[in-house]
């Protein structure tokens, strides 16, 4: 699976497309025209201070509130017009998963199996191995710790086999051997069901364990997308550049194109700022295509800065934690 650095995703592989997705609210845009896409097996962190807009986007995707503007396609279908097909293919959690407290682990997922059509005991089975809980099945969920809850949450958004599941602050409360074990089981959920994972934190440095790429954003807004990987492996695949030009939108357009068939990831973060992830022999060929397309081409700039200052400098002041 190639998608895990986010420059070799083949259009076939994406679950989840968010484009232009928008909410405005008494005249404030909370989430202003967000787009970004998740293959099958990748692990996405939606990373901002808090107050970003990242709970706001999450519903949007999962149909809690309606979208403004734009649209989510989830496994291909629109969750504005097409939505009962789109949201079969999600697996969410999004407050806190509520359970029969007196009941066991395997009674509550039993429960949840009776409502759901096609979820077979070999299923429960498969899903509590998956995020370690098999042997606490038959224990009370009262006695439960919150890591255990949290487990038996995503055990049951699993049930259905999800194409997408979709995790709102999955690590808060958690200590930090809750959360190392987290995101063992969370790779593992990935890599075993080929799920794509959201998932969102305003901490930077768990998703940068957790995660092959962050979406960071702020004020509702789009920062950047980013890879994350070993300095090495960044350096085998590709050079991120941020190009300045007279027309992003338009940019982007063509630039999206030609990802087709050279492998990069287009994100427009500003009216005249365009960034991806670019092989180095690509490079000329991409500045030409542009200056072809009549398209100003003022800067070609390499992102290099880490991950960690950038994070610090975008949400500086506005970060509670
Ligand atoms: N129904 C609403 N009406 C007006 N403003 C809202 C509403 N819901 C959220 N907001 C505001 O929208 C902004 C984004 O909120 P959101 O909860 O999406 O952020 P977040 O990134 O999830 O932050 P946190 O980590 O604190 O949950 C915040 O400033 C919040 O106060």
């Amino acid at each position: 699976m190639q998608g895990t650095n986010g420059n070799h995703t083949r259009e076939a592989d994406i679950v989840l497309r968010l484009e232009g997705v928008t909410k405005r609210i008494g005249g404030r845009a909370l989430v202003d025209k967000l787009s970004f896409q998740i293959a099958k097996g990748e692990i996405v962190g939606l990373l901002g201070p808090n107050g970003a807009g990242k709970t706001t986007t999450i519903r949007m995707i999962v149909g809690l509130i309606g979208m403004t503007e734009g649209d989510v396609r989830i496994g291909g279908y629109s969750v504005k017009s097409e939505f009962e097909q789109a949201i079969r293919h999600v697996g969410g959690i999004i407050e806190n998963p509520e359970f029969y407290p007196y009941m066991t682990g395997w009674d509550n997922l039993k429960q949840y199996q009776r409502m759901s059509e096609g979820v077979t005991e070999a299923r429960i089975h498969e899903v509590t191995k998956l995020v370690g809980l098999q042997n606490a099945l038959g224990k009370k969920v009262k006695t439960y710790s919150l890591g255990m809850r949290q487990r038996l949450g995503i055990a049951q958004a699993l049930l259905h086999r999800p194409s997408v599941l979709i995790l709102d602050e999955p690590t808060n409360g958690l200590d930090p051997a809750g959360i190392r074990e987290m995101r063992e089981y969370m790779k593992e959920i990935a890599e075993k069901e080929g799920i794509a994972i959201l998932v969102s934190s305003h901490l930077l440095s768990e998703m940068e364990q957790m995660c092959s790429r962050v979406v960071v954003i702020q004020e509702g807004k789009l920062v950047t997308v980013r890879s994350i990987g070993t300095e090495e492996k960044r350096e085998r695949s590709t050079v991120q550049l941020s190009l300045q030009v007279d027309r992003a939108e338009h940019a982007a357009g063509l630039l999206r194109q030609m990802t087709e068939t050279r492998d990069a990831e287009v994100v427009q973060t500003s009216e005249v700022r365009v960034q991806l992830g670019l092989a180095h022999e690509d490079i000329p060929a991409v500045v030409a295509a542009l200056a072809a397309a009549g398209i100003r081409l003022y800067r070609v700039e390499e992102i290099k800065q880490s991950l960690e200052d950038e994070f610090l400098k975008w949400t500086e002041g506005n970060r509670i934690a």
